[in-house]
C-alpha cells in the first residue's frame, strides 16, 4: 500500500514523511527531491527558467513514476484536476492540516520555495482554494498544528489501523 502525504507549503510533508517511512521500515521519496535529481536543477530554477507550467508537468510525471512506498508531495500536486483521482487510485491519501497563519509562520521567507515568495493575501487565498480541494481528495486529515512531526506520524500509523 503506498502512502502519498499531501497538504500546503510548511505542513510537513517532507518532514513527517521521513519519520513515518522509517517507523514503517518503507521505502521514502521526496518528489521535489526526485524532481531536482531527475532534471539536475532547484525547483527554484524550475520555475525561474522554465516556468510553472513546465513545473507542474514535471511533477506530475515523476509522482507517476516513483515506485516508493511513502511519498511526500508537493503543495501544488493537486494543480490537475485529473491528479486526485489519479492518487485515489494508487493509494492512501493523508492531508496534513494546520490553519494558514501557523503554516505561513514556517513558510514565510523561505526562498527555496517560489510559491511561497507570494503576498501575505495571495497565499492565504491559494490555501483557502486549495484546502478544499485537499479536503476532497483524502481519505484521512490529520492534524500537524502545535504538534512535533513524532505525533503526527502515530497519529496517521493508528489511523492506517
Ligand atoms: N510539526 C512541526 N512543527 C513545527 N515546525 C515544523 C513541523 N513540521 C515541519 N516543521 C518545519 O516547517 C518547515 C516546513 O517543513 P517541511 O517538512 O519542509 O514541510 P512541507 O514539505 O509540507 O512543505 C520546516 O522548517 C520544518 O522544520
Ligand atoms: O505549493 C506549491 O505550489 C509548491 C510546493 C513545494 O513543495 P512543499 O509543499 O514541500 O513546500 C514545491 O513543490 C514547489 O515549490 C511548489
Ligand atoms: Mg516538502
Amino acid at each position: 500500500m503506498k502512502i502519498y502525504l499531501i497538504g500546503f507549503m510548511g505542513a510537513g510533508k517532507s518532514t513527517v514523511g521521513k519519520l513515518l517511512s522509517k517507523s514503517l521500515n518503507g521505502t521514502f521519496i521526496d518528489l521535489d527531491q526526485l524532481i531536482e535529481q531527475e532534471n539536475g536543477k532547484k525547483i527554484s530554477d524550475i520555475f525561474k527558467e522554465d516556468g510553472e507550467t513546465v513545473f507542474r508537468k514535471i511533477e506530475a510525471e515523476c509522482l507517476k513514476k516513483t515506485d516508493a512506498q511513502i511519498i511526500a508531495t508537493g503543495g501544488g500536486i493537486l494543480y490537475f484536476d485529473e491528479t486526485a483521482e489519479w492518487l485515489r487510485g494508487n493509494g492512501v491519501i493523508i492531508y496534513l492540516h494546520a490553519p494558514f497563519e501557523e503554516l505561513y509562520s514556517r513558510i514565510k521567507g523561505d526562498r527555496s520555495r517560489p510559491v511561497a515568495a507570494k503576498p501575505y493575501k495571495d497565499l492565504k487565498s491559494l490555501f483557502a482554494k486549495r484546502d478544499g480541494v485537499y479536503k476532497r481528495t483524502a481519505h484521512h486529515q490529520v492534524s500537524v498544528s502545535n504538534r512535533l512531526p513524532e505525533e503526527t506520524v502515530k497519529d496517521i500509523i493508528s489511523r492506517l489501523g
